[in-house]
């Protein structure tokens, strides 16, 4: 479960040298408390003879290596949008200013953009009153950007404003980052943390359980369910096609289908399926239903499509439109048949991701930023914060982009979706 040339060994700036001054007001301090890795008694059984691999948990020590009175700390958010970004800003700002009394916050502008200080951009100013409602809304009141920055520029300003601890919350490319950004600063002997905040709409970063913004993300995109549903039943031979987010991993497809549980055919990018199987099974479905609710990750088929072969600002490849593939490849298969049909194609693309997190993702959101903060505070860097085994825990960055997280055909998950929609093998 674990590669073995990857510790789960977090890096510390130095041995801590300052009183926690939450010490005032709270009893209970993290102090040898770790998080195991495997959830199972199968899982663990390899590791009967030696201590099974498990991550320190989060939460505040009682001794910090930064005095938080004197220090700035920094904060971006690179990346695609999702929702509770604003919530961790919040969170970060309040849980700094509150509970540890620092002076000086940085919000940096359009990611890693603004901290290479690009196009001269300044950093907002971040205080209590500057956050106090933003968690109401969607976005990020920093703004966003992908594209690859010099760590050397980064560095600058951090040294510039003399930032102590920066709080990057980002996906796979933005972790990446702030890997490479916090291994630069400690070749340089700075005395500079780098903190990631796993942020990912698709639910693809490994050793988080559910990432912020999923659930609300999952809940937004089942009304698109619900509407394809309600067209596919007021039309004879009615399909409803939803193409939902999901580069690589089929997570928000996977999990909407299985709350609207009126999707027929669940397409993820990690079950490849025949075109010939697919459209005999549609097929079959409307001569025995009547109607028939299709949800496509937008990653999904992507070896069926023609590719542009063209790249984002991020390096990724820009995929081809599976829904429009679908609708055509549909329309022409059902006309052969001599069925009547009708179909309606629904591709609510970035109305999931821009609406304000739902309470359950907030009070995620605020737990992330304040252990975000007491990891920072503690000297912790070159790591995130995960959520595995229901705790919050310090993932060393290596290990958590080491590979994506993915859904596996044979897991629970995936039986569940064939489960819940009677979708026939399409192999
Ligand atoms: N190894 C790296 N070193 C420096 N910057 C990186 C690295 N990998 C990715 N980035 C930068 O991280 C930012 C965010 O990555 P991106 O993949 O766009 O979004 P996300 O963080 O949501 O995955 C981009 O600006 C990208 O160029
Ligand atoms: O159009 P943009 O901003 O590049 O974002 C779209 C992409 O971002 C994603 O939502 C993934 O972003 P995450 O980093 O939040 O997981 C993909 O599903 C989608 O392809
Ligand atoms: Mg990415």
């Amino acid at each position: 479960m674990l590669p073995d040339s990857l510790s789960t060994q977090v890096k510390v700036l130095g041995p801590t040298r300052f009183p926690n001054p939450l010490l005032q007001i709270r009893s209970t301090f993290v102090e040898r408390d770790r998080v195991l890795l495997p959830s199972t008694l199968q899982e663990l059984e390899p590791y009967l003879h030696r201590e099974p691999p498990s991550f320190e948990m989060a939460g505040p020590r009682r001794e910090l290596f930064f005095d938080p009175s004197t220090i700035a700390c920094g904060i971006l958010t690179c990346g695609g949008l999702c929702p509770g970004l604003n919530d961790v800003l919040r969170s970060v700002v309040l849980s700094l200013t509150y509970a540890y009394g620092v002076p000086t916050i940085y919000g940096f502008r359009y990611g890693y953009a603004g901290l290479a200080a690009k196009n001269g951009l300044e950093p907002l100013s971040l205080t209590p009153a500057v956050v106090e409602d933003i968690h109401t809304k969607g976005g990020t009141l920093l703004g966003s950007s992908r594209g690859p920055q010099e760590l050397g520029d980064m560095i600058e300003t951090l040294e510039r404003l003399k930032v102590r601890v920066l709080f990057a919350v980002g996906g796979d490319g933005t972790l990446r980052g702030a890997s490479a950004l916090a291994q630069e600063i400690l070749r340089r002997g700075l005395e500079i943390a780098v903190v990631g905040i796993p942020k990912t709409i698709d639910n693809d970063i490994l050793w988080v359980e559910r990432s912020f913004g999923f659930a609300t993300a999952v809940e937004e995109a089942t009304r698109a369910l619900e509407a394809a549903h309600a067209e596919a039943r007021g039309a004879l031979g009615g399909i409803g096609l939803v193409k939902l987010m999901g580069r690589h991993s089929g997570f928000i497809t996977a999990h909407a289908s299985l709350a609207n549980s009126d999707v027929n055919f669940c397409l993820v990018p990690e079950v490849p399926f025949r075109l010939e199987a697919f459209l005999g099974a549609l097929e079959a479905r409307l001569r025995a239903r009547g109607h028939a609710v299709v949800a496509v990750a937008e990653g999904a088929a992507q070896e069926l499509l023609p590719s542009s072969g063209e790249r984002d600002a991020s390096g990724n490849l820009r995929l081809g439109d599976v829904g429009l593939f679908l609708r055509g490849e549909i329309s022409r298969y059902l006309q052969g048949c001599g069925l009547e049909f009708s179909i309606k194609y629904i591709d609510p693309s970035y109305i999931i991701r821009g609406v304000a997190a739902n309470a359950a993702d907030s009070e995620y959101c605020l737990a992330l930023g304040q252990h975000a903060v007491h990891a920072g505070m503690a000297g912790r860097t070159d790591l995130m914060i995960g959520y595995w085994n229901g705790h919050f825990a310090y993932v060393p960055l290596a290990l958590a982009t080491a590979q994506r997280k993915q859904i596996h055909p044979q897991s629970e998950l995936w039986q569940r979706v064939l489960g819940a929609t009677g979708q026939p093998d399409m192999s």
